[in-house]
């Protein structure tokens, strides 16, 4: 296990590298918290958590709303949760995410703490304090940034996730690469086959790579004014498809960042030999490169992404692979880029 600790604006979080679920009453006190648990990851690993206090959360994007929000809220009520207890969310970006939300306004703010247990919450989902609900046809559009006071890795826990979301976690992988570490990009190529068998190894540096790159960027702007903005890249066009088409997130995020690519060789002068090296190590890692989703509904919904100020929005686009530039591209200018794909 390697302990790690990085300080963010509110909270200093510990990071519990190669940990094992096991041992989780080392960092909480069972009699002082509560799981909030993804009902599959309590049917697999429960017997690992004996003696806590558990709430089930049902598995699926589709329960990251406010009626599951409410359950667990009337939950925390019914089990006379205070103040200092502390909320700890053992799943994926679901769970995580609606921990840290509930956590956040639970009577004005109760501690929280994380256990990913999916490769994609693992790299990306529970770091970085982004907490939230989707509302409606918008994906987290009710949320809040505030961060966990531990992260538990537990790499084990990734052996027993279905080939599907196993898939899903490298799309945020391969996304930090081309974002900012061209020689991840490269071990990503080279080592496809240890990666995608999960040997310990390979996947320890991959984890472990990811943390760091997130981490840093989330440290260097936190409120997502500046550079916190890249890690969208791919999730603008990304949010519209997974939620029309009701498809798994890293799916709908390696289709978007395929079009953001080829986006950005048209709009950024990136190298057509690139956006075909990255769309072949997508496909590579068994995810779908292409959108086959109505234009003008995909339209409809990235007009309310986040990153929008009026008229433009904060289009996330590369430069080479390795680096990524915002660029404010005007709504119209976009619903054309998008209609000539
Ligand atoms: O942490 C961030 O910042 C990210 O953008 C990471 C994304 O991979 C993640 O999916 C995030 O939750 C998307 O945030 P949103 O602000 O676009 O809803």
């Amino acid at each position: 296990m390697r302990a790690q600790q990085y300080k963010f604006s509110q909270q200093a979080v510990d990071y519990y590298l190669g940990e094992s679920i096991a041992q989780l009453k080392q960092y909480a006190d069972p009699q002082r918290s509560l799981l909030l648990i993804d009902e599959n990851v309590n049917r697999l690993h429960g017997d690992k958590l004996e003696g806590w206090q558990k709430v089930t959360i049902p598995s699926g994007e589709e329960y990251k709303d406010l009626k599951v929000f409410q359950e667990i809220v009337d939950a925390l009520i019914r089990l006379e949760a205070d103040r200092k207890t502390m909320l700890i969310g053992i799943g994926g970006g679901v769970v995580t995410d609606l921990t840290g939300f509930v956590a956040s306004v639970y009577m004005r703010g109760v501690p929280f703490a994380f256990v990913p247990t999916t490769l994609l919450a693992q790299v990306d989902a529970s770091i970085g304090g982004k907490n939230g609900i989707n509302y409606g046809r918008y994906k987290n559009m009710l949320g809040i940034i505030r961060q966990p006071v531990f992260i538990l890795f537990d790499y084990d826990l990734l052996r027993t996730l279905p080939e599907d979301e196993w898939h899903n976690g490298f799309a945020e992988v391969i996304k930090y690469a081309c974002i900012q570490d061209a020689s991840l990009f490269d071990f990503l190529e080279q080592k496809r086959d240890q990666a995608l068998s999960g040997d310990p190894e390979i996947l320890s540096y991959l984890v472990e790579r990811s943390v760091a790159i997130k981490s840093g960027i989330v440290q260097e702007d936190e409120f997502e004014s500046g550079s916190r903005r890249w890690l969208n890249f791919g999730h603008t066009i990304g949010h519209a498809v997974e939620k029309l088409e009701q498809i798994a997130h890293g799916k709908a995020v390696a289709m978007g960042m395929v079009a953001a690519s080829r986006l950005s060789q048209r709009l950024n002068g990136f190298p057509e030999a690139d956006t075909v090296r990255i769309t072949r190590l997508i496909e590579s890692y068994g995810l779908p490169v292409k959108i086959s989703s109505n234009t003008e509904a995909v339209y409809n919904l990235l007009r309310m992404d986040k990153k929008r100020e009026k008229e433009f929005i904060h289009f996330i686009l590369l430069k080479q692979v390795g680096e990524a530039v915002t660029v404010p591209i005007p709504l119209e200018q976009l619903k054309a880029e998008l209609e000539s794909f």
